[in-house]
């Protein structure tokens, strides 16, 4: 390990999947294990101790690329010189809430998160973010730091990614490690689109192998778009380790790239392919390569899939115009 450290700020480092996810980097798993980590965390003053209780563990890891832990309950010291920012600290939804609320709650939390990597962060710096509702709350960073290309700001629908590839095996009978060019369009919420018609199974087209329209529709779409739920229901916690998981997939892909003749889902800020507005941070099938990540173009959209992807698409849409009004962008 000769390379200088890689700075790696992570917000909600005190929470649930900041303690699943700081594991993972720190043995190497986001960026290598050539690369030397620096990790930065963020969090309120209240959970700033428990933050240092987590340091004390990471510590005790002895892990060869951890190059060192800062902790800070400053935006500003915290991104600052950060190559890789993980956005997962946020606001989340309680009783009563509205989904206004929600949206103007985590506006406090991410306009000055994105004026802080504005203002701070290194050149190169990529940000991912994983709070919800992940695709807004990253639009309301990204247009807070206008020097930073809006293409370094992502939203995480890995993990729905992760999860639609294991439920195609699993009908299929394959092993995961078979599933490749799978999709997901539009927000991270119930209404996302797994699509599996460009998806091919050991070689071949899913959706001819499946061949089964009502369990699409009624059992694979839903199951995935709402397995969040799902989780929270078996589990009475939201999904921790397997969010932090593909967390690491996302960057990983991101920075080292996608494998050979297969593609991932990312949300990043369209450029007007497939219909979705410029600008709006939606999912799309891209593939990563040279550190840089470019969509998929080209795939034949069928009405079954239009309808979704447009849907899902309308969401973020008026999820972007309520930011809007509230002044949050
Ligand atoms: N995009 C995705 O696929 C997924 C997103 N999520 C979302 O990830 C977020 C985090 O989930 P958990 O770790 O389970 O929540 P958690 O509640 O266990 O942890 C969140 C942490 O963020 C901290 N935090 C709050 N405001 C902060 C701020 N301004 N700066 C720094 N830290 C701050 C809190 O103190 C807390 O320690 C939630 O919004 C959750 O809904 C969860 C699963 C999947
Ligand atoms: O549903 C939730 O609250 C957490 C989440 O985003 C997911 O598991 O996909």
């Amino acid at each position: 390990m000769t390379q200088a450290p890689v700075n790696v700020t992570v917000t909600g480092a005190a929470g649930q999947i900041g303690y699943a996810l700081l594991f993972r980097i720190a043995s190497g798993q986001l960026l290598g294990p050539d690369t030397p980590v620096k990790l930065r965390l963020l969090e309120i003053p209240q959970a700033v101790k428990a933050a240092e209780g987590t340091a004390l563990e990471l510590e005790d890891g002895a892990f060869p690329q951890l190059a060192g832990i800062d902790i800070f309950d400053d935006a500003k010291q915290a991104f600052a010189g950060a190559n890789v920012a993980l956005l997962v600290g946020a606001r989340p939804r309680t009783k009563g809430m509205e989904r206004a609320d929600l949206l103007e709650a985590n506006g406090g939390i991410f306009k000055p998160q994105g004026e802080a990597i504005n203002a701070g962060a290194a050149d190169d710096i990529r940000v991912l973010v994983v709070g919800n509702p992940a695709n807004t709350n990253a639009l309301i960073a990204q247009s807070h730091a206008p020097d930073v290309p809006a293409e370094r700001f992502t939203a995480m629908t890995r993990l729905d990614h992760n999860r639609a590839v294991a439920q195609l095996a699993k009908k299929l009978d394959a092993p995961v490690g078979e599933v490749r060019k799978l999709t997901i369009w539009g927000n991270h919420s119930a209404s996302q689109y797994p699509d599996i018609f460009h998806a091919e199974v050991a070689g071949r087209n899913a959706a001819e192998a499946v061949n089964d329209e009502k369990w699409l529709a009624e059992e694979f779409i839903p199951r995935v778009a709402k397995r969040g739920a799902e989780i929270i229901e078996a589990r009475g916690a939201s999904s921790a380790a397997s969010a932090a998981n593909a967390a690491i997939d996302h960057v990983h892909d991101w920075v080292l790239g996608t494998a050979e003749g297969d593609w991932t889902s990312m949300a990043i800020p369209s450029d007007g392919s497939y219909g979705v507005p410029e600008g709006l941070i939606s999912s799309f099938p891209v593939v990563c390569k040279g550190g840089k990540y470019e969509i998929v173009q080209g795939l034949e959209i069928s009405e079954f899939s239009r309808g979704r992807i447009d849907a899902s698409v309308g969401e973020l849409a008026e999820e972007r115009e309520a930011v809007k009004k509230l002044g949050l962008i």
